[in-house]
């Protein structure tokens, strides 16, 4: 399977994003700030994944000091110390709630930690370490549980009468290369293909970072799942294509709101109206960490703004090429100098627009009344 997180006993190392998918090259991380800035310059991303590598650089950073014996001895002190450095972690990308979760639930565990008698610093640190190794791992879980929920209900809802497989569409990326594995609408895919009810997938390029065509495309093609991509502005002419056939849509979550709202990609919400505007079913996956119920409504989500130069230029490998290495690679520019960009990295789509909303404990739909109850989530068992 791909991954986009390599870690071992302190030791973690990403794999850079922006190279690919030209270029597979793994960078280490071994301090928070390494972690912040590879977060904040997109070589990871993906609300999952981000949590992940930044609750593990943090893990390297303390693995480090502990073998050097260079870490607060009192219990209190490292933790003031974790503290410090997951408020730091947590101003890198303000959007996916993943990563702000993570650090209050750790932060949470560290404190409730220091609180045993005769606590060291030590003791403090060993249980950050131990949380955030445990994250890979429960992320994986519950990717593959969204999928099998969301490939059943797929099967149930989009297939059409006297059919038994579904074409479907999914924006930005959402698999392997966004969590710790396997993905999550990217995961439902997946998991449709190996169901053998998925007819084929449509992947958008989700301009200007085009983790479609870059990355998701890449996994497609790895998987060898039969797939097609397309720019983001012929979503609609696809949607309208009866023999393309598109049962559903499925994209993933950055923070999903409690009343159902979702921020996400860019481009989400366009794919939303055209859904409901085509009977088309438009499901959101996400884990139980991408749902916010502090946050009351998609008008309350803080939405990233990204440079003008992802929009202004574009990057590859040059056509006269003979090999494809990094000094291959270069970025032009694709938009008239001195034009003003607006780019912002997510946007919102109401939960009026969304049919379900697929977690690792199950999908869930409206009430008759027409809203999302997300609260009775936190309550079900992880199966
Ligand atoms: C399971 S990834 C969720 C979410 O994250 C992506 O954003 P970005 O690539 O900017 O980190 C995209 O919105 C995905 O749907």
């Amino acid at each position: 399977m791909l991954q986009a997180i390599k870690y071992s006993k302190g030791k973690l190392e990403i794999l850079d994003q922006l190279q690919l998918p030209f270029i597979e090259i793994f960078i280490p991380i071994r301090s928070t700030e390494d972690g912040w800035h590879a977060i904040k310059d997109m070589k990871v991303r993906g609300a999952p994944a981000i949590a992940i590598v930044a609750m593990l650089a943090l893990a390297s950073e303390l693995t480090s000091a502990l073998e050097g014996s260079m870490i607060p001895r009192s219990a209190e002190e490292m933790c003031q110390y974790i503290s410090t450095k997951l408020a730091y972690l947590v101003t890198s990308r303000p959007t996916a709630v993943n990563l702000s979760d993570a650090a209050r639930k750790l932060e949470t565990l560290v404190l409730n930690r220091a609180k045993i008698a005769e606590s060291r610093g030590s003791d403090v640190a060993h249980t950050f370490i131990q949380a955030a190794e445990a994250m890979l791992g429960d992320d994986l879980k519950d990717n593959q549980r969204i999928g099998h929920n969301g490939a059943e209900w797929i099967a149930k809802y989009a297939v059409k009468p006297g059919h038994s497989q579904v074409a479907v569409l999914t924006h930005c990326n959402t698999g392997s290369l966004a969590t710790s594995g396997y993905g999550t609408a990217l995961g439902v895919v997946r998991s449709l293909a190996a169901n053998n009810t998925l007819q084929h997938a449509y992947c958008t390029e989700t301009r200007p970072y085009n983790q479609g065509s870059r990355l998701t495309a890449f996994e497609l093609v790895h998987d060898g799942i039969p797939a097609t991509l397309i720019t983001d502005s012929m979503a609609a002419a696809l949607l309208a294509s009866a023999e393309a056939g598109v049962g559903a849509i499925i994209v993933g979550a950055d923070r999903v709101a409690a009343n159902g709202d979702t921020a996400n990609k860019i481009g989400t919400y366009a794919l939303a109206v055209l859904a409901k505007h085509h009977g088309v079913k438009f499901l959101v996956a996400a884990p139980r960490t991408t749902i916010d119920l502090a946050t009351k409504s998609g008008r309350e989500i803080v939405i990233e703004q990204r440079p003008a130069s992802e929009v202004t230029s574009i990057k590859g490998p040059r056509s006269d090429a003979e090999s494809i290495d990094g000094a291959s690679i270069e970025s032009v520019q694709i938009a008239a100098p001195g034009i003003s960009v607006w780019n912002p990295a997510f946007d919102i789509t109401p939960s009026a627009l969304i049919d379900g909303i697929v977690t690792e404990v199950g999908v869930v739909e409206k009430g008759a009344e027409g809203q999302y109850h997300l609260d009775g989530l936190f309550d079900a068992p992880s199966v």
